[in-house]
């Protein structure tokens, strides 16, 4: 037995999580971050990835809110048309017939009306009777279906709303023509047992509809509460790249999926293709994933303690959840007075040096002497020949040296990204400069194709926007 405790308790909902489908709300939740604003194209090529990926709906947007979404909306639904994508496409739309008029302008597949539910949004912000609102849902429902496309209404705030008047909203929205309910936890207020009982409840009281579960991540809650969701019923499970969205997000795609995967050994997308459009999100919002966001976070798989990586070196399931090959990522772990003796042993074999047992001590105590936070191999060898006295590692003869001149975009940190490059073996210095670059990088390397491969990983470093090298000719030695 080596699987999670009680899973028995939730594997008869396996065949719940086979047949869900999600819907990836990036376009249109996604832009309600602060500071996210993606260009017309960006929302197309943030589409044709979703639909690589597999996700079964894209929110393209609110086509009311200003040209360019109608302008994006209208394109992507165009591209459903002429086949170039297959998720259906949905159309945002307040309960109102000019923002239905327009969404409907853009021909999408299917229209999602919203309207607050619980009397905190009736009574403030729409200053209306429940009965006043059932009226607006009901006649706005069937007014979208006049135009002959799929409707969903949403229930916004459905989780503080009164139940048994929610059950009237999600009536009158079916029986006007609405296929599918969303149920959302517009404020992260639900909890996965909640969840749960919630849509039993709606799902009992009011059948013959489909319900998506909306819910955002205020208490951290989301992926959990959306995993409750489905267990009672939800159909569709709304998610955006990297968990975009209003004030935290809502259930990050990433995360979802790759826990389905775990739990349940469902693939909802093709998880492959994942970190494509993690950093393809993250390019376009701005925003940097947080370092340590499950799945995608830069240390997911990164361990420290002495302790850990001596498991993990014995089999990477001590401290994995799962292994990062399935979303084509690596494991790594970091050298620093956490470190134990095999870590150090590991580490020092991958660059073909072996110590003996009494070697390694000192330098282990060297390590934790340095209190360096990120040792770099360089060091690491540096200190290993400083405590045997021998020349371990073959020098680099520094016949090549390359000057590398990087812009680092504009939303992430210079420092950070000067952190990383300074890692990277073969980069000797790193220089944080003023004018049209914002960082200098000299690379030593023994030829060219060491010095490709220094280039490569210098490219790959998260931030790195563009590069611009130059090959030294000749010094001047003072
Ligand atoms: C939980 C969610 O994320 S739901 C999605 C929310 N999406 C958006 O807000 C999209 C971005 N919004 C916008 O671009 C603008 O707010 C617009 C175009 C929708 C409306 O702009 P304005 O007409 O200037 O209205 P404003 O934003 O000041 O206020 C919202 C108005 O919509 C009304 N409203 C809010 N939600 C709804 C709804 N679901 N159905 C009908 N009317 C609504 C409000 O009552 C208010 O009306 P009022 O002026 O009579 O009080
Ligand atoms: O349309 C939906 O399903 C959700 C609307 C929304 O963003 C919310 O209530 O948080
Ligand atoms: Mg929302």
């Amino acid at each position: 037995m080596s699987g999670p405790v009680f899973q028995e308790e939730i594997l008869g909902y396996r065949d719940k999580f086979a047949r869900l489908r999600l819907l990836d709300a990036t376009l249109r939740e996604g832009e309600q971050t602060p500071g996210v604003s993606f260009t017309i194209d960006q929302k197309i090529d943030i589409a044709k990835k979703l639909d690589e990926l597999g996700v079964h709906m894209i929110e393209a947007g609110h086509p009311a809110v200003a040209p360019d979404v109608k302008e994006a909306v209208s394109r992507i639904a165009a591209m459903k048309r002429d086949g170039e994508i297959r998720a259906e496409i949905v159309a945002h739309s307040r309960a109102v017939k000019s923002d239905i008029d327009v969404a409907a302008d853009v021909e999408p597949d299917r229209i999602a009306i919203f309207y607050g539910v619980s009397d905190i949004h009736l009574k403030s912000k729409h200053r209306k009777s429940r009965e006043e609102a059932l009226q607006i849902i009901g006649e706005m429902v069937e007014y979208a279906k006049s135009y002959g496309v799929k409707v969903r209404f949403t229930a916004e705030d459905a989780s503080r709303a009164d139940v048994e008047y929610l059950e009237e909203v999600v009536r009158t929205a079916r029986d006007a023509g609405a296929d599918r309910v969303s149920l959302a936890d517009t404020v992260g207020v639900l909890t996965p047992w909640t969840a749960k009982r919630f849509f039993e409840h709606m799902v009992q009281r009011v059948p013959n509809v489909e319900y998506d579960i909306h819910v955002h991540n205020d208490l951290g809650m989301a992926v959990a509460t959306a995993f409750g969701a489905v267990m009672g019923g939800a159909t569709v499970v709304h998610v955006t790249v990297n968990g975009l969205g209003e004030r935290v997000g809502i259930v990050p795609l990433q995360t979802f999926a790759v826990a389905v995967k775990v739990h349940f050994d469902v693939d909802l997308v093709n998880l492959s293709k994942l970190m494509e459009i993690t950093r393809m999100v993250e390019r376009y919002s701005g925003l940097e994933v947080p370092y340590n966001a499950p799945v995608i976070g830069d240390y997911a798989f990164i361990h420290k303690a002495g302790v850990h990586v001596a498991g993990i070196l014995a089999d990477p399931r001590t401290y994995e959840a799962f292994p990062p090959e399935l979303i084509g990522r690596s494991r790594d772990y970091v050298i620093d007075k956490y470190t134990g003796k095999k870590a150090v042993k590991a580490k020092l074999e991958k660059l073909g040096i072996r110590l003996s047992d009494d070697e390694l001590l000192k330098v282990l105590e060297e390590i934790k002497r340095s209190n360096v936070k990120f040792l770099t191999d360089d060091t690491l060898v540096t200190i290993a020949e400083k405590v045997t006295g021998r020349v371990l590692k073959p020098r680099v003869t520094e016949n090549l040296e390359a000057i590398v001149w990087i812009k680092v975009d504009s939303n992430a940190f210079t420092s950070s990204v000067a952190r990383k490059l300074s890692s990277i073996e073969g980069v000797r210095e790193v220089a944080e400069i003023t004018g049209d670059y914002d960082l200098l990088v000299k690379v030593v390397s023994p030829d060219h194709a060491f010095l490709n491969s220094v280039l490569d990983s210098i490219r790959n470093v998260k931030g790195v926007e563009s590069t611009h090298t130059q090959i030294v000719l000749k010094k001047i030695e003072k």
